[in-house]
């Protein structure tokens, strides 16, 4: 509750058309992952908070928002002061040096271990896509798989899985992606989905934005409608929002890289 009110009072103000909202610092983001863990949500996270604690000057400030591409009357919005989004933040545990050293690696595990969180997160995003037409929710292996599905159900629409290669065992078109050292494909299935549908694309995470081009590319590439990219979690500093260019994105939760 606390982080919640800190959330509500220190909102800056933003440019009308997007919705932007608080920062917690680092030791609140501590705090915060002490009360949950306090409260048993993060059953297995006492070494790494220790960890995060002695690295805290290490950390940089973690921001929990809001924040849209769209103007306000295209989607509908959320309310900036929502306690649902400081709860889902807290919700996810941050690991650092995983899987290697110097990332720091958002677990989104925890959230899911939250009920009430992981139902917040799905309403917020059913929210906003109930009623817009959509079609197709598309999501990408693996961790759009957990938040895809239920979004589709709720909106009415179908779920497409975007699958990393040869997972797939019917035909595939493929679309390669640059990762930190080399490339990886996804693929989706022919026939999943028709051209002049309207997709919604759905990950856990945006960091460096190139799965989520790739998905906006083989989508696209069929005549498919991409409406908007979702994420829960946002890496700032990576510069994945820019490389989607115009392609709405919609995320939850801002955190540093
Ligand atoms: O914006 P980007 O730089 O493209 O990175 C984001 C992607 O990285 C993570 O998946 P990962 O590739 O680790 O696969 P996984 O979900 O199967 O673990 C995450 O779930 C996104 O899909
Ligand atoms: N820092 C991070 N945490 C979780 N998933 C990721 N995918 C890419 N970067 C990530």
């Amino acid at each position: 509750m606390e982080a919640a009110s800190n959330l509500s009072s220190s909102l800056p103000l933003s440019p009308s058309r997007y919705r932007t909202t608080a920062v917690l610092t680092p030791h609140q983001r501590i705090a915060s992952l002490s009360t949950a863990a306090a409260a048993g949500a993060l059953p297995s996270c006492r070494t790494h908070l220790a960890r995060l604690h002695q690295r805290r000057s290490a950390i940089l400030p973690l921001r929990c928002n809001v924040r849209e591409t769209v103007p306000d009357q295209e989607m509908a919005s959320i309310d900036v002061e929502d306690p649902r989004i400081a709860k889902i933040a807290k919700a996810i545990r941050v690991i650092p040096d995983f899987p290697k050293p110097g990332i720091l690696f958002q677990d989104i595990t925890t959230l899911l271990l939250d009920t009430k969180a992981f139902r917040d997160t799905i309403d917020l995003f059913v929210e906003r896509y109930r009623g817009k037409d959509i079609t197709v929710v598309a999501g990408i292996e693996a961790r759009g798989f957990i938040f895809g599905p239920p979004i589709a159900l709720a909106i009415g629409a179908k779920f497409v899985p975007m699958r990393k290669p040869k997972k797939l065992p019917g035909e595939v078109i493929s679309e390669e992606y640059s990762l930190e050292y080399g490339t990886d494909k996804i693929e989706m299935h022919v026939g999943a989905v028709e051209a002049g549908e309207r997709a919604l694309v759905i990950d856990d995470l945006i960091a460096t934005g190139g799965t989520l081009c790739a998905a906006i590319r083989l989508l696209e590439r069929v005549g498919v409608d991409v409406v908007e990219c979702a994420c829960v979690i946002e890496l700032h500093g990576l510069k994945g929002r820019e490389r989607l260019g115009d392609k709405p994105l919609f995320v939850l939760v801002n955190a540093a890289a």
